[in-house]
């Protein structure tokens, strides 16, 4: 099985910018992949070379086994950027039909397009009705038109509301469950953390880390949180038997812990009389993607 996106050394540079440098990854078939990176870490330079809208100075990119911005590679990539814009006299149902007759499609799939984004009922409404969680499936459903093999999403989800954003990650899930792969650019930690399966996190133009949350979490060895709440009215004693706690004044007892004294020092407290409950809190995709995304100097 050949891989949907092989980006191999890719370096870009603007007028004294380095945009991109020596960036290699890959996606694979049905991947769900999250670019993240803090403003200007290159992520859009990168779509928009995936794209095949701007060259590249070295290294070497292949989109569907094929160059990006080729006809090949068009055909089979679909893009959605941050704030699809469409005219808000046409209906959902007009706007998709004129999408599909652009790309040489039969312009009746329209509705089932529209369907399948859960915009089936409101297809004949105009545009202009549409929330803008309504108005990004209509995104999303131009973006399905002839069944991509990639997805690159800009920000998809940004401005939506909880249920709207749960709602389009389960259409990307059934997506990538039919092996279309998935890029998708974010700042929305939280959410990417639950639905991607490999985080990419850029900064400065350079690929920092790369993998699951899981291997993010061990590459990063950042020190694992301990909450412990003590019996009742044993909180002193129990702050004398674990000098490194601290107080934050919530009654309980907090402890930062190194990945390697984890277990021993789990083991010590559940020893402890004086121990009512305790919680553990791996570190989080937001302390991992800080300690990856420090610029230089920081
Ligand atoms: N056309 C351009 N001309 C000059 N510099 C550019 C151009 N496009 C991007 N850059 C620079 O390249 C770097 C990467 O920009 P890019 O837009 O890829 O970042 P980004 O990660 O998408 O940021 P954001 O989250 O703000 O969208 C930035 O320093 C930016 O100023």
């Amino acid at each position: 099985m050949t891989s949907t996106l092989t980006i191999s050394h890719l370096t870009k540079r603007f007028a004294g910018v380095e945009a991109l440098r020596d960036v290699s990854l890959t996606v694979e078939p049905g991947q769900r992949v999250a670019l993240l990176g803090h403003n200007g870490a290159g992520k859009s330079t990168m779509m928009k070379i995936i794209l095949g809208l701007i060259p590249f100075d070295g290294g070497a990119v292949t989109v569907c086994d094929a160059a990006p911005g080729s006809a090949a590679a068009r055909a089979q990539v679909a893009y959605l950027p941050e704030s699809a814009a469409f005219h808000p006299a046409l209906t959902g149902e007009e706007q998709v039909r004129h999408y599909l007759a652009l790309r040489g499609k039969r312009p009746s799939q329209a509705l089932d397009l529209l369907a399948r984004v859960g915009l089936g009922d409101a297809a004949k409404r105009r545009i202009g009705t549409y929330s803008k969680g309504m108005r990004q499936r209509v995104g999303l459903a131009q973006a399905l038109i002839g069944k991509p093999r990639l997805l690159v999403l800009d920000e998809p989800t940004s401005g939506l509301d909880p249920v709207s954003r749960r709602d389009f990650y389960t259409l990307l899930d059934d997506l990538a469950a039919g092996g279309t792969a998935i890029l998708l650019s974010s700042h929305a930690l939280t959410e990417v953390e639950a639905r991607t399966d490999r985080i990419l996190i850029l900064s400065g133009g350079r690929l920092m880390a790369e993998g699951s949350l899981a291997d993010l979490r061990r590459k990063a060895a950042l020190p694992v949180a301990i909450s412990v709440a003590p019996t009742a009215g044993q909180k002193a004693a129990l702050a004398a038997a674990l000098p490194m706690a601290r107080a934050n004044g919530d009654g309980r007892l907090h402890l930062d812990i190194a990945q390697g004294e984890k277990l021993p020092m789990l083991a010590r407290i559940t020893g402890l009389p004086q121990v009512a409950d305790l919680e553990v809190i791996p570190p989080s995709l937001e302390d991992i993607y800080s300690h990856f995304s420090r610029r230089d100097g920081q």
